[in-house]
């Protein structure tokens, strides 16, 4: 290997010379890209509480989940506004440098109801557009502790999952336990023959971010056959020259089983 092949100069770089200098900052960078979590997503999709909960617990799990995020470079998706654990979690990964969309009902959209937003914000009609919405432009989903809006967001990500309507992963982050009873309760419908028993496990849970988000990247699609037979149609606002997609509807989600 001659002295002068960048292999030589990239193990042994002569130090104390401006391009010994960028040699070893070279080796550097290339170190880190080394050392950087690559992850099969691009934008993550959190759905959390427009409160922050009574337990600090909830507050410190949206913020690792944040820094998880911006660890792996991914970028989040969510409802929009600034209060709750939905503003913490964006807060946190737009201060980390992640690129934040936030989704929101223009119905929502004042300042009053849901506070100053970071990243970017995209409008939509209604309820159901936003949840269409954000779907669409995410790659897996994640729960934080939440209420009535975010049992909702999560059950209906898990049923789209179930008819084939996607098969993005989705996750559970059960911080302190706290959808433990929800997990019981699931446990109770496979039981009593309401949910498949194969399809138990088509969203993962962990206690905490970094075990939550191996565990998506790990998943593989639930396939039992009934999802094989279900075709979803899906219309789509288009130009009509442009030749149909698979995706999510912006306003509506228009279904037919094929025979
Ligand atoms: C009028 C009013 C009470 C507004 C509160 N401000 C809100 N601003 C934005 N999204 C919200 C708001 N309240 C609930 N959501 C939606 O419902 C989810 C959380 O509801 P929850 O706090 O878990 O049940 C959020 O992901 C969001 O999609």
């Amino acid at each position: 290997m001659s002295f002068y092949s960048p292999l030589y100069l990239y193990t042994h770089p002569p130090k104390g010379s401006f391009s010994g200098d960028c040699f070893w900052r070279l080796r550097q960078i290339m170190e880190l890209e080394r050392k950087m979590v690559k992850s099969r997503f691009k934008r993550v999709c959190v759905f959390c509480g427009s409160s922050t909960g009574k337990r600090d617990c909830y507050r410190d799990a949206a913020i690792e989940l944040a820094q998880e995020l911006v660890e792996r470079r991914l970028d989040l998706v969510y409802g929009g506004g600034s209060i709750g654990l939905m503003g913490l979690v964006s807060q946190a990964v737009h201060q980390g440098g992640g690129n934040v969309l936030g989704i929101i009902p223009r119905t929502l959209m004042s300042k009053e109801i849901t506070g100053e937003t970071v990243g970017e914000v995209k409008p939509v009609a209604d309820m159901h557009q936003r949840k269409a919405e954000m779907a669409r432009h995410s790659d897996c989903f994640i729960a934080l502790p939440g209420g009535y809006g975010t049992l909702e967001e999560l059950l209906e990500v898990i049923t789209w999952a179930q008819l084939g309507i996607h098969d993005k992963p989705v996750g559970l982050l059960n911080v302190d336990g706290y959808y433990n009873y929800l997990l019981t309760f699931i446990d109770k419908a496979v039981d009593d023959g309401f949910i498949k028993p194969s399809q138990r496990n088509i969203f993962v849970y962990a206690p905490n971010a970094k075990e939550l988000v191996q565990k998506l990247e790990e998943y593989v699609p639930v396939s039992d056959g009934v999802i094989a037979k279900a075709r979803w149609e899906v219309e789509l606002q288009q130009p009509p020259q442009q030749p149909p997609q698979v995706g999510f509807s912006p306003t509506t989600l228009q279904t037919e089983v094929a025979l």
